[in-house]
């Protein structure tokens, strides 16, 4: 079976300036497989400052390795010339942390997605040019009509940060290399994003590297995870068997930041409702008025945290607490 991406043994070090003899091991000596039949989401979680962007900027091919390879579709990325070249750079896309960075004030929507259209040549018409940006676009959750003609100041974060996987979308890509992608959108909106890249590995066959110091926006979408920190490997597999049962300490100390529900909790004369909150077999309590019901909410248990101030919030949607609270005073007896 082929492997869409290899990484065997690969470190990265920075030189501190030309003169001085430290060196900054960034990445050391990380291999992993992502496998061209099955479209899965990756994590690489870890703190500031654990390689994590390296890696990202490695596998785009904006940076070089300093040992090891990197190996798409059979071919070292570095040494990829031509057609092979190409077609690397149209197959991985990436989507950054900053929805508003890409994006040129004086221009609107369609130029964003109308560039990468003209550069790989995907289309034989204006109008074919105009399909393809209205299926992608619909792709990520957005209606056509809605967004294109838009300048971005007209555009909410979580907007753009859609239009920038309906961009990415667009080139039909392998891979996708998702750098903190919901860390700069609203807590309310965390959810679409996260949907819409869970849409993108399962209706489009799109392989996903999510990138993250997040492990509860990894738990909630990812099917394996890598824990990095300083730049090493500590801990890697299975999501649910990593969160669940993490071997390492450094996993421990990250999983144990996580705000969980705190089960021994009361509301008032109450055990707290959100106990069960997420459950694949039960569901979201909250689920039924949620306006963001989507599948992902009742697929993984740590989406609500519940304070000891009698506010509850749910992870994904903490920034709309009056919504919240609507839904728990109809749960709860008074
Ligand atoms: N261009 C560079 N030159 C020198 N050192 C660098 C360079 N880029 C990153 N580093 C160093 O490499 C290490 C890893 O940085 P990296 O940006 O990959 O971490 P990160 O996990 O993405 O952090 P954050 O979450 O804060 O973005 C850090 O110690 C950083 O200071």
């Amino acid at each position: 079976m082929s492997n869409l991406l290899e990484l065997r043994n690969v470190s990265k070090v920075y030189q501190r300036g030309l003169i001085s003899p430290h060196a900054n091991i960034a990445l050391r000596d990380m291999s992993l497989t992502l496998r061209e039949d099955e479209p899965t989401i990756m994590t690489v979680a870890g703190e500031s400052g654990s390689g994590k962007t390296t890696l990202a900027m490695l596998l785009l091919g904006f940076i070089t390795p300093t040992t090891g390879e990197i190996i798409y579709r059979g071919k070292n990325i570095v040494s990829l010339t031509g057609k092979d070249r190409l077609a690397y750079r149209r197959e991985v896309q990436a989507v950054f942390q900053d929805p508003f960075a890409v994006f040129n004030p004086f221009y609107t929507v369609d130029h964003l997605l109308t560039v990468p259209i003209k550069r790989f040549k995907l289309a034989k018409s204006k109008a074919d040019a105009r399909n393809r940006m209205e299926e992608a676009l619909t792709a990520v959750g957005l209606r056509p009509e809605d967004i294109l003609g838009r300048f971005p100041h007209q555009l909410s974060g979580g907007q753009r940060q859609r239009i920038n996987v309906a961009r990415a979308l667009l080139l039909k890509p392998r891979l996708l290399i998702a750098d903190e992608p919901v860390s700069m959108v609203d807590a309310s909106l965390r959810a679409n994003i996260l949907e819409t890249l869970r849409n993108l590995q399962r209706d489009h066959g799109v392989s996903i590297i999510y990138i993250t110091h997040d492990l509860t926006t990894a738990y909630h979408i990812a099917k394996s995870i890598i824990v990095l920190y300083r730049g090493a490997v500590m801990e890697a597999g299975d999501v649910d068997r990593v969160i669940k049962s993490p071997q390492h300490p450094y996993t421990q100390l990250l999983v144990d930041s996580i705000p969980w529900p705190n089960l021994d909790q009361r509301w008032g004369e109450h055990p707290i409702i959100a106990r069960e909150a997420g459950r694949a077999d039960g569901g979201c309590p909250f689920r039924s008025r949620c306006p963001m019901a989507m599948d992902v909410c009742a697929t993984r248990p740590p989406l609500f945290q519940v304070k000891p101030n009698q506010a509850a919030a749910c992870y994904l949607h903490a920034e709309q607490p009056e919504i919240i609270a609507e839904r728990l005073s109809e749960l709860l007896p008074a």
